[in-house]
């Protein structure tokens, strides 16, 4: 093989188990390590995109939608292409898959590619240790996921007793067969995880997925995991209302899944948009600092079952600040403040009721 061929490694997981968190650190760990990125979203606003611009040399986003369905081996050896032109002069590239993708698609794609400096560099597959037992009850190809990996990373191990995380670590290690298996907090994990084939002793060297292995995967799939779900994006070019998008995170339907994006409180919080991330009950606001010249936008994917998606628009139209007698008052934003664990300047707020971080 040829000393330029550049791995390849698929970042999978389930819907919020913390794929962008890790690739975030990842790229910010790699110190001197080029690593070329793509990611895919499963929304019309390209978030994850958003989340890991400015970190990245080569960001190449795939667009709308669920990778595995929307571009074909074509598509992606274009990208690929791009990415692995030597100008570029990466070290690794990491194809984030949509939380809904199934990943085993994506490894076959990569395996098929005709670009001849690429090399499949493994499937990290991403676990959130808190909704594991959740997640499978609900999505049974998850185990099927697992057993095609080539590293198991038990995140939010932080979420968990250590008895607890004993138990799911043991559960993963069964069905993972011969990957590895590993714990992670936000993500931390050593870099050369990824970067390097992960080689286990018992088997006489590194595994690399063939199309028999996949094949054989395949063979029992179900129907495509992201066929019940429904995602709808809302943009606003005015702030919203802290007090009534909390009222609405408060209420929202058991089957909105996901919801992330930013979210613009306007004379509220002026210096700052609010990332936010919630995954089932789970919820966090992280503010950051307006990237200068951004656009002064909401822009908020939500993810769901058997939701009502023009409901929920409806909703978060009537967050919007109506006019300067509906600005909100700087004590408005407490009530987010207690989903932002780092708070931002000014008044401490009041202590977490029900977040769990
Ligand atoms: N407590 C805790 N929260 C975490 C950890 N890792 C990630 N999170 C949070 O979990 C949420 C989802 O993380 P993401 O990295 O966006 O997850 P993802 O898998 O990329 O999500 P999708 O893009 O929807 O597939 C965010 O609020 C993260 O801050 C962790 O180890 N512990």
């Amino acid at each position: 093989m040829s000393a330029q061929q550049i791995p390849v490694v698929v970042l999978a997981g389930f819907l919020g188990s913390g794929k962008t968190t890790l690739l975030n650190q990842l790229l910010r760990s790699a110190r001197g390590t080029r690593i070329g990125v793509m990611v895919n979203d499963f929304g019309s606003i390209e978030v994850d995109a958003m989340t890991v611009a400015g970190q990245v040399g080569s960001t190449v986003s795939l667009g709308n939608g669920c990778l595995c369905c929307a571009v074909d081996a074509s598509e992606l050896d274009t990208y690929l292409e791009t990415l692995t032109r030597p100008a570029a002069r990466l070290d690794v590239i990491v194809i984030e898959a949509s939380g809904l993708a199934e990943p085993q698609e994506l490894v076959r794609m990569i395996l098929a590619s005709d670009n001849d400096r690429i090399l499949y560099g493994g499937l990290v597959q991403v676990i959130d240790a808190a909704e594991f037992d959740a997640t499978r009850e609900r999505h049974p190809e998850t185990d099927r996921h697992l057993a095609i990996a080539d590293l198991v990373v038990v995140n939010k191990a932080d979420r968990v007793s250590a008895e607890e995380l004993r138990r799911v670590r043991g559960a993963v290690t069964g069905l993972a067969g011969r990957a590895a298996v590993t714990e992670a907090v936000y993500g931390r994990v050593d870099p050369e995880l990824l970067f390097d084939r992960v080689v286990r002793e018992d088997d006489g060297g590194a595994r690399q997925l063939s199309f028999e292995d996949l094949d054989e995967v395949y063979a029992v799939a179900e129907p495509h995991a992201h066929a019940a779900y429904e995602t709808v994006s809302f943009t606003a070019p005015g702030p919203l209302h802290p007090r009534r998008l909390l009222e609405f995170l408060d209420s929202r339907p058991q089957g909105l899944y996901r919801i992330k994006g930013f979210v613009d409180f306007g004379a509220a919080d002026p210096g700052n948009r609010y990332a936010i991330h919630a995954v089932g009950r789970f919820l966090r606001f992280r503010p950051e600092p307006w990237p200068p010249g951004a656009d002064r936008l909401t822009q908020l994917v939500l993810i769901g079952s058997g939701t009502d998606g023009e409901a929920l628009l409806k909703a978060l139209d009537g967050c919007r600040v109506t006019g300067p007698a509906d600005a909100p008052d700087e004590h408005a934003m407490w009530g987010v403040l207690r989903y932002a664990p780092e708070g931002t300047a000014g008044e401490e707020p009041p202590p977490p009721a029900d977040a769990e971080f």
